[in-house]
């Protein structure tokens, strides 16, 4: 579907089709463990959430030069664009590249020379938000955001991913604060596997602005309220909820339940070469199988507009938000 739309929670190693993850193994002299793309599609099949990562992080193996993250950012770029992405806040981990011996400034760098001509060359504005694995320590949360101090001028925010339970906000407390400090806006991943307990502490007690997922504070109507009340952004993945079972199906998903709650729901794809589809697959697939109608989309929209870090630049949103209220679907 082509409705404008914003971008707001996609992880940019989550973008790598496998047809890319074997040009680049090629490229690199990258052994994968996987004798064609046919083979590596048929390991797309996932247990839960840690089933996935597993094969994530295996792939990334690949991405080792800066020509790699711009030919796999360009990729995503393409594709977004082509589904009516017109902004796209992007993902990147960079503790999982520092660990394999790539630098920071590799990944920022050959991110950024897509990122900065991603206007001309498709349309779509963008920003970038670094995530911590909140699987490994919070003293390498800490070491991750002093190795992006000198690119902090192309990083917006910080975020919050990999396995949750088990891994609560309050882990990453003093580094949300020190992001906070140096100006960063703050996201973080909670309630898609985790309780509604975490959403309510990374509210709290890291001070985020949206939440990532955020399906499970449906099993706390306290909860509900208060995101109703502040106006608080879930970027909800619906096509990846299915996926990593999550949700059973889509038909059971909960978000008419949520935009009947009244809550700011935005969609998005989060890993769209694992999970069946890019930002425009997300929205034909809610609208198909959920039944939602042409006003609620063109809400999912505007919301996801809403909910961006375009702050420092309303004549842009503005413009994005007249394109949604003139979409003929
Ligand atoms: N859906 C997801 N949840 C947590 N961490 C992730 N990293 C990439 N995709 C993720
Ligand atoms: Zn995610």
């Amino acid at each position: 579907m082509s409705l404008p739309k914003a971008e707001l929670h996609l992880h940019i190693e989550g973008t790598l089709e496998p047809e890319l993850a074997f040009e680049l193994a090629a490229r690199n002299g990258v052994e994968l463990p996987y004798a064609d793309t046919d083979a590596l599609r048929k390991a797309y099949r996932f247990e839960d959430l840690q089933s996935f990562l597993n094969l994530y992080y295996e792939l990334m193996a690949v991405l080792r030069t800066e020509r790699d993250f711009e030919d796999l950012a360009n990729a995503y770029l393409a594709r977004a664009a082509a589904q009516g992405v017109r902004h796209a806040e992007i993902f990147f981990d960079p503790q999982a590249h520092i660990a394999r011996g790539v630098e920071m400034g590799t990944v920022v760098e050959g991110l950024w020379r897509a990122l900065a001509r991603s206007e001309d060359a498709h349309g779509v504005s963008t920003q970038l938000i670094m995530c911590f694995l909140r699987d490994e320590s919070a003293q390498s949360a800490l070491e991750t955001l002093e190795a992006a101090k000198p690119y902090l001028d192309r990083i917006v925010g910080v975020g919050l991913d990999s396995a949750e339970v088990g891994h609560p906000p309050v882990k990453f407390r003093e580094v949300y604060e020190a992001a906070a400090a140096l100006g960063l806006r703050r996201v973080a991943h909670a309630g898609e596997e985790g309780p509604p307990e975490y959403i309510v502490e990374a509210l709290d007690v890291l001070g985020v602005e949206r939440i990532d997922h955020g399906l499970r504070c449906m099993e706390s109507p306290e909860l509900v309220a208060r995101l109703v009340r502040d106006r608080v952004p879930l970027t909800l993945c619906p096509l990846s909820n299915v996926r990593l079972r999550t949700v059973d199906v889509l038909a059971d998903h909960p978000l008419p339940a949520m935009l009947d709650a009244g809550l700011l729901c935005t969609v998005n794809s989060d890993d769209p070469a694992y999970f069946g589809g890019y930002a425009g697959d997300n929205f034909d697939s809610v609208q198909k199988t959920l039944g939602l109608t042409e006003e609620r989309l063109r809400e999912l929209a505007r919301n996801s507009f809403l909910a961006s870090f375009l702050e420092h630049d309303e004549g842009r949103r503005e413009r994005y938000l007249a394109e949604v209220e003139a979409y003929e679907f």
